[in-house]
């Protein structure tokens, strides 16, 4: 059996999330045309028969604003300090920028073999293609470099291929039907997230947190009640929305979506709480679970 733990690094929106769905093949992490969706290091497993392969998912690293942004570079780099590779994904069909070679140049300390991986190829015509590849040739030494789209899941054959050859003789970590290390509660939060990211725009996104409070059973449905967080009354409104229209919508494609995680009918029951500057306080961060513990002396 090969084993071993592959990091993956990248921009915000470079694609990460979308990949490590495609790479289990389920959901384990939310996605959006939003940047810096992913607040958390997740790890996704996939076990073949000769070999299984823990990628850890990272939020985007970027020029933190907040003490949450901070944390979450923080937890970018500390996720990728352990593992064996390190998948360098970036979006293919933006240019290179300074954000581009902010994290080159972390990459280049962290003395670990990096697969630089190009994604979203499926917005780009060959002779781009060829063109990005002579270019990202020349920024680093990388063990390989690998033209992938993860959302048409095109050339992920290949890249798990080339990864397993780079993995040595191993244990198996987890049980081979487990797909994810975090409580289902976890994903919970992150769904309705999603949804409230899908519908609203500018700052709401990043104002939103989501806490599960209780989950209960009665002889019909799972019973799940959802605290949306947000930093101030105005978004509180816009949550809601207009007769409640709006928190209703989130329910509606949150609820169908956990009944079809989780198999069984759901009843959600949605608040919504003022929690101001939640961004920037340590400890609502570490209740959050956006800390994690061994990070709070640094
Ligand atoms: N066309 C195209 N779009 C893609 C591809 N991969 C991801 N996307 C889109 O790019 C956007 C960002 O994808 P995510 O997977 O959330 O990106 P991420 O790197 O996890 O983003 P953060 O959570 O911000 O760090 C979404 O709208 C995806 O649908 C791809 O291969 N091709």
């Amino acid at each position: 059996m090969k084993s071993g733990f592959v990091a993956l690094i990248g921009r915000p929106n470079a694609g990460k999330s979308t990949l490590l769905n495609a790479l289990v093949q389920q959901k384990v992490a939310i996605i959006s045309p939003k940047p810096q969706t992913t607040r958390n290091s997740i790890r996704a497993i996939r076990t073949d028969d000769d070999s299984q392969i823990i990628f850890v998912d990272t939020p985007g690293i970027h020029k933190p604003k907040h003490e949450l942004g901070t944390q979450m570079n923080k937890e970018a780099y500390s996720a990728a300090a352990g593992v064996d590779l390190i998948y360098y994904l970036v979006d293919g069909s933006v240019p290179f920028g300074s954000g581009d070679e902010f994290v080159l140049n972390t990459l280049r300390q962290m003395h670990l073999p990096v697969y630089l991986i190009l994604n979203k190829i499926d917005l780009l015509e060959k002779e781009q293609l060829i063109e990005l590849l002579l270019q990202w040739q020349k920024r680093m030494d990388f063990k390989e470099i690998i033209p992938i789209s993860a959302k048409t899941q095109n050339n992920l054959d290949q890249l798990i291929e080339v990864t397993k050859n780079d993995l040595t003789d191993g244990v198996q970590y987890y049980p081979a039907d487990q797909v994810c290390d975090y409580p289902e509660q976890f994903i919970m939060a992150e769904i309705i997230r999603e949804k409230v990211l899908m519908l609203t725009e500018e700052e709401v996104p990043h104002s939103v947190a989501v806490v599960i409070e209780r989950i209960r059973k009665n002889r019909e449905h799972l019973i799940i009640h959802a605290m949306i967080l947000v930093e101030r009354d105005s978004q509180k409104g816009i949550i809601i929305g207009k007769q409640g229209r709006m928190i209703k919508q989130i329910g509606m494609l949150a609820r169908e979506e956990l009944q079809g995680l989780l198999g069984e009918p759901i009843f959600l029951e949605l608040f919504v709480r003022v929690e101001k500057d939640w961004r920037n306080k340590r400890a609502k961060l570490q209740q959050l679970g956006y800390i994690q513990t061994e990070l709070e002396d640094e």
